[in-house]
């Protein structure tokens, strides 16, 4: 299997070529120069020269706080891109595997999102997310819309990396406790890609095509999240780092968040038999590999 993925430093893309290496799984990564979500020629010639069995969409504009300043870009790449890597699917009969986010939601829901639930985004960047995924199902209906949360991995930015070089300079933290999701590890994103690309080349099932929510089990505050990195190094280094718990308005940021972002993964489990590990036995995976 030969999967065209975009981006090249990205968490998502960095973890698709490991793990494609591990599975057997061709993996060709393009990113600027030679494909540029801005560029909508780049990208058709990027990816129809790939000739790939199925077509990753991990690229995007993810600096969340940025967007806000700059929705233009933030549009011209998580929108208009995505419609150009839907056309690209399309013109070579191949299904794509697009990237979106938690926050699509609004925050407001009590309980675990589901696929068919309203959306609601307050951010640019979620905005722009949304409006790649409308973008890309009218112009791909061999598509799977995979909204993913949290992502952190040895690679590239992260929460993880940030709060452990907070940690070199500090022995106490301020982290947001009033915002739920689940923490999702990019190589565990990288299996399950993997696994849907295969069913989805192996298949023409109707069901096995639209929108899945793809996290980590389990759920966390951000400053849970930031309690169980530092009781990680904790744990390998003797370093202590305390966590001292605010709420959104403390932490003043460009970009509102949702305070409630939790998705439900159980109809990817039921169509597609792929279920994420808990995230803080993923997280300990990752701290593994970086301390
Ligand atoms: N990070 C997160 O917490 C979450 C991410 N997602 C989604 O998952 C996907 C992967 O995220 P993640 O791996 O963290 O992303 P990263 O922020 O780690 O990397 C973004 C990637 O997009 C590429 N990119 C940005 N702009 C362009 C452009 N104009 N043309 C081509 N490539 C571009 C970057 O390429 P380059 O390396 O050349 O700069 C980089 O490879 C994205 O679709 C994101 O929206 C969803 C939920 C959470
Ligand atoms: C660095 C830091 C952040 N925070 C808060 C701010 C924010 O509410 C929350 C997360 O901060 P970050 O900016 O690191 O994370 P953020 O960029 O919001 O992460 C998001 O990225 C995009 C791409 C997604 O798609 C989302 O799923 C989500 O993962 O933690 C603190 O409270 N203290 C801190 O020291
Ligand atoms: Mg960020």
């Amino acid at each position: 299997m030969r999967l065209a993925v975009t981006g090249k430093q990205g968490q998502v893309v960095t973890a698709l070529i490991e793990r494609g290496a591990v599975h057997g799984v061709d993996i060709l990564a393009l990113g600027r120069p030679e494909l540029d979500l801005a560029d909508r020629a780049s990208v058709l010639d990027a990816l129809t020269g790939a000739k790939p069995d199925a077509i990753v969409s991990a690229a995007a504009y993810t600096a969340v706080d940025k967007a806000e300043s700059e929705p233009a870009q933030a549009f011209a790449v998580n929108c208009d891109g995505a419609g150009a890597v839907a056309e690209a699917a399309v013109a070579l009969g191949v299904p794509v595997l697009h990237l979106s986010t938690d926050y699509v939601f609004d925050g407001t829901s009590p309980e675990p999102y589901l696929e068919s639930d309203l959306v609601g985004p307050t951010s640019v960047y979620g905005r722009s997310k949304l409006a790649g995924e409308m973008r890309l199902a009218s112009i791909a209906p061999n598509h799977a819309i995979l909204r993913t949360a949290w992502v952190y991995s040895p690679f590239g930015a992260n929460f993880v990396k940030t709060m452990l070089r907070l940690a070199e300079t500090r022995d106490s933290v301020s982290v947001v406790a009033d915002q739920q999701g689940t923490p999702t590890s990019a190589l565990d994103i990288a299996d399950a890609v993997i696994a849907i690309a295969r069913q989805m080349i192996d298949s023409d099932e109707a069901e096995l095509r639209g929108v899945f929510h793809l996290t980590g089990t389990g759920s966390a505050s951000w400053a849970d999240f930031a309690e169980a990195i530092f009781a990680g190094l904790a744990e390998k280094t003797g370093k202590q780092v305390t966590v001292n718990r605010i709420t959104t308005a403390d932490y003043p940021t460009p970009a509102r968040r949702p305070a409630y972002s939790r998705l439900s993964n159980e109809k990817l489990a039921r169509l597609y038999g792929v279920r994420l590990p808990d995230w803080r036995d993923s997280t300990k995976l990752v701290l593994d590999r970086l301390l």
